[in-house]
């Protein structure tokens, strides 16, 4: 089965919810011109890490959010990874959320991040996540994660053998300082768990960072399919044929190899 899959690699407005939203619908329409399968978009997209202001421009139990990823995705047929938006739920606490949708509209799963990252005071504002994040998108089961968890190998595992998993979806706001360890990162993840790894990363800049782009659809060899620029705004297409991963995992079988009883 081959499936096109578009990346939307956009920059944010810090603490502009209403202009990031416009963004939003504007790379929809890109993906829906271009007849992808599948749009993803990277990490906090209607906030940026406005960590500060998150009691005024977080989004109430994501619903403004859910209702602007669930209309896309029935307006243009388009399967929605949608990234992740900060939201405030109860107790009042935040989250880094992510909302993923079918393309009849119809939300297949909800997570908040699991890793919070301390150089840039995400535990100071906001609350972890302690659920998994796996779904059925496009007809192939996936998993999805953010940022900071990919340096989580455990906690990939923990979802990629609960399957396996054919597709892993990463959303970011990754600093250039870092870049290529996002690079190496995820073809780590990608061989490890013989998947394919979608990421998303943002470009542009806030307060305190500069962010690294490169956006990555990376094949279960840890080749890479397609990459972004590491500085502009774009919308990465690449085709991906599933079978091909079929193949791969009957030569290596890692999975079916484990000896989880060692492993703590
Ligand atoms: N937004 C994030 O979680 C950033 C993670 C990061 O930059 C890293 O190096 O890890």
């Amino acid at each position: 089965m081959t499936l096109k899959i578009a990346i939307a690699q956009i920059d944010i407005a810090l603490g502009k919810p209403a202009i990031n939203e416009q963004t939003v619908i504007e790379y929809a329409q890109k993906a829906a011109a271009v007849e992808a399968d599948i749009l993803v978009y990277p990490e906090m997209w209607n906030t940026g890490y406005d960590l500060l202001n998150l009691e005024t421009v977080s989004d109430p139990q994501g619903q403004r959010s859910v209702n602007l990823l669930r209309d896309l995705a029935k307006k243009y047929h388009l399967n929605i990874v949608g990234g992740s938006v900060a939201t405030a739920q109860a107790e009042n606490k935040f989250y880094n959320t992510m909302f993923v949708f079918n393309d009849k509209g119809e939300q297949v799963s909800e997570y908040n991040k699991l890793h919070l990252f301390g150089l840039m005071n995400e535990e100071k504002f906001m609350s972890a996540g302690n659920k998994t994040n796996l779904f059925n998108l496009a007809d192939v089961p996936s998993a999805g994660a953010i940022c900071y968890d990919i340096r989580f190998p455990e906690w990939l595992r923990t979802m990629m053998s609960q399957g396996p998993q054919e597709i892993l979806y990463i959303v970011a706001e990754w600093p250039i300082q870092r870049i290529k360890q996002w690079q190496l990162l995820l073809q780590a993840r990608a061989i490890e768990n013989q998947t394919f790894v979608v990421a998303a990363n943002r470009v542009g800049r806030d307060n305190d960072n500069t962010f690294g782009g490169r956006s990555l659809i990376i094949d279960p060899l840890g080749n890479i399919v397609q990459q972004a620029s590491d500085d502009k705004v774009e919308l990465l297409v690449a085709e991906i044929n599933i079978n091909d991963e079929k193949a791969i995992r009957g030569e290596i079988p890692v999975f079916s190899d484990r000896r989880p009883e060692l492993y703590r």
